[in-house]
């Protein structure tokens, strides 16, 4: 379960450029819950990211994670417990090793030092299993260097990669993004797989209105650093990539208005 309360950043405070990124950003999310949080340019979304990850520091509120505060906790404390996938799918795996060396030093990463280097028969067949949930036949292609996947291949590898070590939250980043949309749809199909099979509580940003509509159990939209809207359940089954920028737009007749 992720708990962020009453979360407050502001940069650059008392001079002219002040921005506020995040202003009382109050969010829950159950465990094993999917929510999609979608806003325009300067909402907060990347800035909320970088504080429950820890990059951030908040100026007050706090951010609890299966009921333990972690507002204080160092990045590399939280890294064990939050796993996170970022928009180039360069950036997560080591390109001129094999998927299995990869799978390898994520593993070692995410647990304790004294776990022995190698690839056992045990390991590989344990990555060939994990490797199967994306439903990309990455599993047969463990010897293949990282370097000659697709990139949807590889941003799919970086995400079981992360989630290797059975976070309590997987953060995605915009992770589609960088991608055309074919292949971000088959990266947002092999998502969906990991986040069901290993049951993840997962928090994605996205700006593609069709992934928000056809993903996750909750919408979130933000806004001028807070929470401007929430939409689950029925209401989430229903809606459409209209609807939501209809959200959008109304917020822009109110500026319009009001200037
Ligand atoms: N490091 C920083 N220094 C100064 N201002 C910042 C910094 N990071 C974010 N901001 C400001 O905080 C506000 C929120 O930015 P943030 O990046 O969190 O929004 P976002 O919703 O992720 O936007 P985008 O969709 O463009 O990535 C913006 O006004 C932004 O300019």
């Amino acid at each position: 379960m992720l708990e962020i309360r009453a979360a407050r950043k502001t940069f650059y405070r008392g001079q002219p450029d002040e921005k506020v990124a995040l202003n009382g950003l109050d969010l829950t999310l159950a465990t094993g819950e999917f929510a999609v949080v979608i806003g325009s340019n300067g909402a907060g979304k990347s800035s909320m990211l970088n504080a429950v990850s820890g990059s951030l520091a908040l100026d007050s509120g706090s951010i609890v994670i299966n009921g333990d505060d972690i507002t204080a906790m160092p990045v590399h404390k939280r890294a064990a417990r939050i796993a996170r996938v970022f928009q180039d799918p360069m950036l997560g795996t080591a390109a001129s090793m094999t998927v299995a060396e990869n799978m390898l030093l994520a593993d070692l990463r995410s647990r304790r030092r004294t776990l022995r280097p190698g690839l056992n028969a045990k390991r590989l067949s344990t990555y060939r299993e994990r490797l199967s949930i994306l439903g990309l036949g990455l599993e047969d292609r463990l010897d293949t260097r990282v370097e000659l996947l697709s990139g949807g291949q590889r941003q799919s590898l970086s995400l079981i990669m992360a989630v290797g070590g059975s976070p309590d939250l997987l953060l995605l980043d915009e992770h589609t993004a960088a991608l055309d949309p074919r292949t971000a749809d088959i990266v947002m199909s092999a998502t969906v797989r990991a986040v069901e099979a290993l049951k993840l509580t997962t928090l994605m940003v996205t700006h593609n209105m069709q992934h928000a509509v056809d993903y996750g159990h909750r919408v979130v939209m933000l806004d001028s650093g807070h929470v401007h809207l929430e939409i689950g359940g029925d209401e989430k089954a229903d809606i459409t990539v209209s609807d939501l920028i209809g959200h959008f737009a109304t917020k822009t007749d109110r500026m319009l208005l009001a200037s």
